[in-house]
């Protein structure tokens, strides 16, 4: 468990922060204690459990569990206006004075913002720490962040869906921890911002998605920036409406420690991000559509111009109020532009120069297997994570405006999921590409063949694509193969679906498969 340093003697004082004193001699009962989980599973003697409430349950249930995975010490959420409290719980058939220490403490939640603070003095070290939320962009702009940061000579950080990333000065990247949500947990939080100032790594970027803002995953926390990079359709299951779902986004906002926020004028959110700002709170806003600049120009605005789509990249203008530079980026799709001006901003919202930033443009790369470009001498292959109708539009238009000659989409969708998405899929793909190859993706215990033929539905009589255009082949690496063989110069095949995922799941088995890998060593041979 990733967690930062910390002394007995601090970890006594964060209690006392709770208002709770506890009788000297229970204290080495969990004097061995160096880390904190929610999660009654990951508990044992030196990791306390912190019993709060859940979306469908409360911690609390877990005690039992907890204290038997060998627990000392638990903070337990209780009631408002119920009397806190610390208990010493005896170990089954321990006659001894040996037990866990449970402290009960009204609204925990709260509390637990002072109890980090005193726990994990060194957080304060922290120089930027960033959160970005929003439908799209989130991974991308995080990783955008850091690189720039590593370029300039000083580690950075992220959290996210790719886990918990150190960037290195020298330009290498470790992943320090796996996470289980895009935004973890609030302790885990905390424990990853002291371990990252213990490596002597003060910039973080924090991906805070909607459902971690709305659940108080990212409550109390240092954030010093806000960064909104667009609100699309998603996640209606759980929030109910868009209204709601934009809301719960503008949430973070409530955070009294961000100081700036960087908004997406290109959305039309971003004038309830702008509305919702609190007083002191700076805004910055970038843009990369010629209709929005007028009101993105300001003093404190980015804004992209003259964009232009090469095979291996973008080139484009940056505006400032007062300078303007040529830029090319080796990314692909126009909202690569979008990301890569929400990570400027927060930069020199930290105080970095852009002329310093915007020297290592051409050396950024995008997040593994999204829009990722692998060229050979003839076509060049893009690898995207897009399983989702919308996302597999976004990733076919990004790409088309890349392509000098003919757009390719190999792709398949999983079996025992969503049957809808298949025709609707075939029918983007029909509009949007040249050429289909249709293949596996995660079939699970559906055939493939029958998969295919529900995405066939939706190609009929579509778009520009006659049904010369359209090949199946089941097997993934042989349809990859046969589009690059196939291509003619200067065609771009986007293959879609698996990104930086390493298996195939069929007929509920994982096997080992890695697109990226597969591909980079099948462009070797077209070189
Ligand atoms: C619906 C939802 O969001 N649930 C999240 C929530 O779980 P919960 O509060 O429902 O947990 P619970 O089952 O009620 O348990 C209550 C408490 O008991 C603990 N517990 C639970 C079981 C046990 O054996 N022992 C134990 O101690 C839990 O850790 C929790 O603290 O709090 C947990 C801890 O923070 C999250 O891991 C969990 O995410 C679940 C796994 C999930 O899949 N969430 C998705 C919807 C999500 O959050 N996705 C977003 C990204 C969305 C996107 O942009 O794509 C994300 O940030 O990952
Ligand atoms: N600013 C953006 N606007 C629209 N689409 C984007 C943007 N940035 C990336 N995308 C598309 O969305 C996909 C996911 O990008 P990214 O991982 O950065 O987003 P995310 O918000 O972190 O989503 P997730 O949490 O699902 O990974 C990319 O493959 C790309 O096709």
């Amino acid at each position: 468990m990733l967690a930062g340093n910390f002394k007995f003697a601090d970890l006594l004082q964060a209690i006392i922060t709770l208002g709770i004193e506890l009788p000297a001699a229970w204290q080495h009962q969990f004097a061995k204690i160096d880390g904190f989980t929610v999660d009654s599973r990951q508990v044992n003697a030196t990791t306390a459990f912190i019993a709060l409430q859940g979306v469908s349950a409360h911690g609390s249930i877990y005690i039992p569990s907890a204290i038997e995975n060998g627990g000392k010490l638990i903070l337990e959420d209780i009631q408002q206006g119920s009397t806190c409290q610390a208990k010493l719980i005896p170990v089954s058939d321990d006659t001894s004075e040996r037990g866990c220490v449970v402290i009960q403490i009204a609204n925990l939640a709260s509390k637990l913002v002072e109890f980090f603070k005193t726990l994990y003095p060194q957080i304060a070290k922290l120089k930027q720490v960033l959160a970005i939320t929003g439908t799209n962009g989130k991974t991308s702009v995080a990783s955008l962040y850091a690189q720039m940061l590593s370029h300039t000579g000083r580690s950075a950080a992220t959290i996210g869906t790719l886990g918990c990333m150190q960037y290195h000065c020298d330009g290498t990247t470790t992943n320090v921890a796996k996470t289980y949500n895009t935004t973890p947990d609030n302790v885990s939080l905390f424990g990853y911002l002291a371990w990252f100032a213990d490596q002597d790594v003060y910039y973080v970027a924090l991906e805070a998605s909607s459902h971690g803002i709305e659940q108080g995953r990212t409550f109390g926390l240092p954030i010093d920036v806000a960064v909104f990079t667009n609100l699309t359709q998603d996640h209606l299951d759980y929030h109910g409406s868009m209204s709601a779902y934009g809301a719960a986004k503008r949430k973070l906002l409530n955070n009294p420690r961000i100081r700036s926020i960087v908004i997406n004028a290109d959305d039309p959110e971003s004038e309830r991000w702008r509305n919702a700002v609190n007083s002191g709170q700076q805004i910055l806003s970038f843009s990369v559509d010629d209709r929005n600049q007028t009101q993105a120009q300001g003093a404190d605005a980015l804004y992209a111009d003259c964009i232009e789509y090469l095979d291996s990249g973008i080139q484009f203008r940056l505006n400032t109020l007062s300078e303007k530079h040529h830029m090319t980026l080796s990314l692909i799709g126009q909202f690569n532009v979008a990301n890569y001006l929400a990570a400027l901003g927060a930069l020199t919202m930290a105080g970095i120069e852009l002329a310093t930033l915007i020297k290592y443009a051409d050396k950024l790369v995008g997040v593994k297997g999204r829009m990722e470009l692998i060229k050979t001498h003839s076509a060049s292959i893009i690898v995207d994570f897009a399983h989702t109708p919308d996302a597999l539009k976004q990733a076919l238009v990004a790409a088309r405006k890349h392509t000098a000659n003919q757009l390719w989409i190999v792709f398949g969708c999983g079996g025992d999921r969503d049957k809808a998405k298949r025709p609707e899929m075939g029918k983007i793909a029909a509009s949007h590409a040249d050429k289909i190859v249709l293949t596996q993706d995660n079939s699970r215990f559906e055939h493939t063949d029958k998969i295919i033929d529900e995405i066939c539905q939706g190609i009929s009589n579509e778009g520009n694509v006659d049904s010369k255009s359209v090949i199946r082949i089941v097997e993934r690496q042989s349809a990859i193969k046969f589009a690059l063989s196939n291509a003619e110069n200067n065609d771009l095949i986007l293959v879609a679906g698996k990104g930086h995922e390493d298996y195939l799941d069929i007929q509920g088995q994982k096997i080992h498969y890695d697109e990226r890998a597969y591909v980079k060593t099948l462009a070797g041979e077209f070189l």
